[in-house]
């Protein structure tokens, strides 16, 4: 049985249609990851899951229930953590499990151990007596996951489990994502619009306004993009780009003050791009398609220009509200 499977979902606000009828089933176990820009349908989607929204078309299972249907089963197997936090700031670590472990019902008997083991999971014991308003960001999202946690749900929702956090920060959350794979028997759902982090799961569902647009593991979606990105630093930028165009038929363009192209095979290109540009070239780096070529490869755009045009539709939204 999938741990979650989404057939036609579609979910209107008014004119808009922020998720356009997806299909997909997540596999007992996985980390499953939707990745996409600001607006793309993420959160639209993972709100339906959770029976926190009403789909206006299709049908969802989580966990083996419907989510319209059978709302109460599917809310006792899930565990959410979500963007904005939920926590009581005013009371300490444990008291907001507690609180948590009363809300669903979890078994006096059993509660001490299991907050015990999600708050060592997540580094909190010692920590566990202090008020939740003197924690870091990083610890504050760490208390969620381990409240999510704590009701041993079978899929975990995390929407956006790391924006706002450092780097540092962020990787540790990633640490505790992974251990809770090895250690629990959990499916998690994700939404990430961090590249870097849509690697580390199992699958990832590309989102793109309102759809899916591609879905498999991260290595079999890079594969298929087929190029590498080769960035050159040149005498005359606007004379390499060109020359690339005429000589080679490649489209290129600046990114990051470097000339930057894709190409097959991008090693064995180099050396014919030395022979025959004919103009001086400084330094060359050649790398493998990242996520974001995938989700250019797709879209004709990369994710940071995408959240552009999602913050533009908005503004003129507004405005034609007359707000
Ligand atoms: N309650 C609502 N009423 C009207 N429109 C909404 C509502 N919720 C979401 N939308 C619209 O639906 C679209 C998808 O939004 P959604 O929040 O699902 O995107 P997202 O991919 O999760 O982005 P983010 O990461 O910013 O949350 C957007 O155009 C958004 O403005």
């Amino acid at each position: 049985m999938s741990a979650v499977a989404v057939d036609g979902l579609v979910k209107r606000f008014g004119e808009i249609e922020a998720v356009k009828g997806i299909d997909f089933q997540v596999h007992p176990g996985e980390i499953f990851g939707f990745l996409g820009p600001n607006g793309a349908g993420k959160s639209t989607t993972i709100n339906m899951l959770c029976t926190l929204l009403r789909p206006s078309e299709g049908r969802a299972e989580v966990a083996g229930h419907d989510v319209v249907t059978e709302r109460d089963d599917v809310r006792r197997n899930i565990g959410l953590v979500f963007q904005d936090p939920t926590l009581d700031g005013y009371l300490s670590g444990a008291q907001n499990l507690r609180f948590h472990a009363e809300l669903y019902g979890v078994p006096r008997s059993v509660v001490g151990q299991r907050m015990r083991q999600v708050l060592e999971m997540v580094g909190l014991w010692d920590r566990r007596e202090d008020l939740v308003q003197t924690y870091s960001g990083g610890m504050k999202r760490r208390l969620e996951i381990a409240r999510g946690l704590l009701h041993s749900p079978r899929v975990l929702f995390l929407d956006e489990p790391t924006v706002g956090l450092d780097p540092q920060t962020r990787s540790s959350i990633w640490n505790y994502i992974r251990q809770l794979k090895e250690t629990e028997e959990i499916t998690i759902f994700l939404t990430t619009h961090y590249m870097d982090e849509a690697e580390h799961c199992s699958r990832i569902a590309i989102m793109d306004q309102g759809g899916i647009v591609a879905l498999d593991t991260p290595e079999a979606l890079k594969a298929g993009v087929g190029k590498d990105r080769v960035r050159i630093q040149t005498g005359d930028d606007q004379a390499a780009i060109a020359a690339l165009g005429e000589l080679f038929g490649l489209e290129a363009g600046m990114s990051e003050g470097m000339v930057t192209f894709a190409v097959a095979s991008g090693e064995e290109f180099v050396p014919r791009l030395f022979a025959e540009l004919g103009i001086p070239i400084k330094s060359v780096s050649v790398a493998r398609p990242s996520l974001d070529d995938v989700f250019m490869s797709f879209t004709g755009r990369t994710i940071r220009d995408a959240e552009g045009t999602a913050a533009d539709r908005m503004r003129m939204a507004m405005r034609a509200r007359g707000r």
